[in-house]
This record gives structure tokens, C-alpha cells and sequence, in this order.
């Protein structure tokens, strides 16, 4: 893929400049990247209004993102988006609601890939949650390895609500975080936990106050690597989460049939499309 780089001030942080690069090959721009030019890091935008769900060209073209940065030998990544409400929806249910089977088995073959790129990437990673963070959501942030979120927003796995099991690619970077007990609870309740909440328990590392106050705290963190040897911290990285990859990568064919499986099944269909009305018609009320 090629970039397209141009020079700009960004409303991110105010008036530092900053290298934009537009992805040019994703016809959508999905996905917006920017890098700081005093610090090196890349911020990755999700821009997929209004609620940047996650399609399967939204889920390539971060997974797309990831690789190329790290060829790029990127020092430091914050996933953000561009919404000033919602970080990422979640999956995009129509995605799985009457599906083409061929289609669905793109797809979550798509977010296994875009799992093991974020969680296993070599690339030291921040989320700034910038607003509404639920189930694909959340998998998202709990990939990345520092997460800093704005006031009065939720975040959480909340699957279980609406009749769908959490598959293990979506279990596993929550437990990767949380104390297991309390990850066992939130995910048999559906539970999603305001900004506060997060901080308390610990799926959150930050509060921040506005978008700029995140950015500066993602910042801080990815700096604390600074003066470490990047292959020595990036081989660390891989010892604590290399045998959850590696799982992932053996188990991907079976993970995948138990998805489509799942997904197909008439009670499920009926509860997605339940789900879908319900979103629909949530204001109307
Ligand atoms: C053995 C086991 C094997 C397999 C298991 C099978 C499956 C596992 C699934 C994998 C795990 C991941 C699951 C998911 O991510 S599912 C998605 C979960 N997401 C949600 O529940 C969020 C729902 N949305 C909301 O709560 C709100 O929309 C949100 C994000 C808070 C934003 O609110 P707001 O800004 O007010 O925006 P709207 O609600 O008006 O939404 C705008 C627009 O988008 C539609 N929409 C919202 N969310 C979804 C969605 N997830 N999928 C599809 N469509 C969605 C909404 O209806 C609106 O559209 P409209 O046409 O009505 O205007």
C-alpha cells in the first residue's frame, strides 16, 4: 500500500505539526494516519462514521495499518478515532446477520488476522478511547498495551447480552488484562463498565479529561520505552503473550468453523436480527 504524505496541523494537538499520511489503496479512507514529527509516533484513526463499526474493510485496513508500521519501524502507535462519541461500535452485526458463508468466513478470518497484528504487534501500542467502546470495541483497546479513556463513556464485552458466546480471540486480550474473576464475571453478565468503573477495575490505565490530555498521556507512556532496546522490549512483549498467539495461529481453522457455526444457527440469526431492530429503532422510543 502506499502512502500519500503531506505536512499539517492537526486538531489532534493543537498546532503541532505533524506528517499526515492518507492511506491512497482504501477507497473508503477508513482509517486515518498521522505521524508526530518531534516524537515518531503514529497515531491510527478509526473513521468510519458514524460509529466506526467494524466491516471487514475497516478490520483489513487495520490490520494493513499494523503491518506497515511496524515495516516502517514505527517507535510507538495510539489508536484513536475520529468520532468525538465512539471509539468503535463494535462489529458491524450486519456483517453477521443473514450472512453469505463465504463472506462471513472472510470476515472473521479478517479479525483473527487483525487480532494477532495488534495483540502480537512489535510495536509498542496505546489506545485513546475516545468515546463508546463495546465488545469488538474492546477487544480492540485490551490489545493494545496501555489504555487511556475519556469521562463518561463505556467500554466493555457485552456479547452475552444479546445470545452470543465471546469466542476465545475476544476472551483472551480481556483476560490479558483483567484479574481473571472479574473477567469471568463481566463477560457472563454482558457488562459494560462506565469510564469510571474501567479505571477502578483496571481495564482502563487513564482517565483523561479531553482528547488532547489523552493524546499527551498515551504519549508519556509510549516514551517510557524510550531508552529500552526496542528487540529486547518487543521480545519481552512476546514471552508474556507469545503462547495466546500462538494458539490463535494453531487453532485458527477450528476457531473459524466454531464461528460460522455459531453465527449460522437459527437462534442466533433471530437474536441478531432482534439486536438490529433494537439498535434501530433505540431514539424512535
Ligand atoms: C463458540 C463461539 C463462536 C463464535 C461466537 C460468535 C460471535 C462472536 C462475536 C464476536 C465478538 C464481537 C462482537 C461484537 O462486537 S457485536 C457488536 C456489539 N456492539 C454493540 O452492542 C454496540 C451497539 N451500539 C451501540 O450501543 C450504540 O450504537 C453506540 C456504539 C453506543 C453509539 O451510539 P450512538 O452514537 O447513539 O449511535 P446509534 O446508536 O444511533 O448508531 C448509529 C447507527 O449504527 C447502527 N449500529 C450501532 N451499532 C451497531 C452494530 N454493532 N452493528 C450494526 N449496526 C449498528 C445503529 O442501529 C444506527 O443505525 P440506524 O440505521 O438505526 O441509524
Amino acid at each position: 500500500m502506499f502512502f500519500q504524505i503531506t505536512k499539517a496541523a492537526t486538531p489532534l494537538t493543537g498546532c503541532r505539526r505533524q506528517l499526515i499520511l492518507r492511506s491512497l489503496s482504501s477507497s473508503t479512507n477508513n482509517i486515518q494516519i498521522e505521524v508526530d514529527n518531534k516524537t515518531g509516533f503514529a497515531t491510527v484513526s478509526m473513521n468510519r462514521p458514524p460509529v466506526n463499526l467494524l466491516n471487514l474493510e475497516l478490520i483489513n485496513s487495520l490490520t494493513r495499518s499494523m503491518k506497515e508500521m511496524e515495516q516502517n519501524k514505527s517507535r510507538g502507535i495510539i489508536l484513536t478515532s475520529t468520532s468525538n462519541s465512539v471509539f468503535s461500535g463494535g462489529l458491524d452485526i450486519k456483517e453477521l446477520y443473514r450472512p453469505d458463508v463465504q463472506r462471513l468466513r472472510e470476515f472473521w478470518t479478517a479479525f483473527q488476522d487483525m487480532w494477532l497484528a495488534w495483540y502480537g504487534s512489535a510495536v509498542p501500542t496505546a489506545a485513546l478511547i475516545n468515546g463508546h467502546s463495546p465488545a469488538g470495541g474492546c477487544v480492540l483497546a485490551t490489545c493494545c498495551e496501555y489504555r487511556v479513556m475519556l469521562p463518561k463513556f463505556t467500554i466493555g464485552l457485552n456479547e452475552a447480552k444479546f445470545g452470543l458466546v465471546p469466542p476465545p480471540v475476544v476472551r483472551i486480550s480481556f483476560k490479558n488484562v483483567l484479574p481473571l474473576r472479574i473477567a469471568e464475571l463481566a463477560l457472563c453478565q454482558g457488562k459494560l463498565f462506565t469510564s469510571n468503573d474501567a479505571l477502578n477495575i483496571g481495564l482502563i490505565d487513564e482517565l483523561a479529561k479531553t482528547k488532547e490530555e489523552g493524546y499527551e498521556k498515551c504519549v508519556k507512556f509510549l516514551q517510557t520505552f524510550r531508552k529500552v532496546d526496542p528487540v529486547a522490549r518487543s521480545l519481552t512483549k512476546q514471552q508474556f503473550r507469545g503462547k495466546d498467539l500462538d494458539d490463535l495461529r494453531k487453532g485458527k481453522q477450528k476457531d473459524l468453523n466454531d464461528f460460522v457455526e455459531h453465527v449460522t444457527q437459527d437462534d442466533i440469526q433471530m437474536r441478531l436480527g432482534l439486536y438490529l431492530e433494537q439498535l434501530h429503532n433505540r431514539k424512535k422510543k
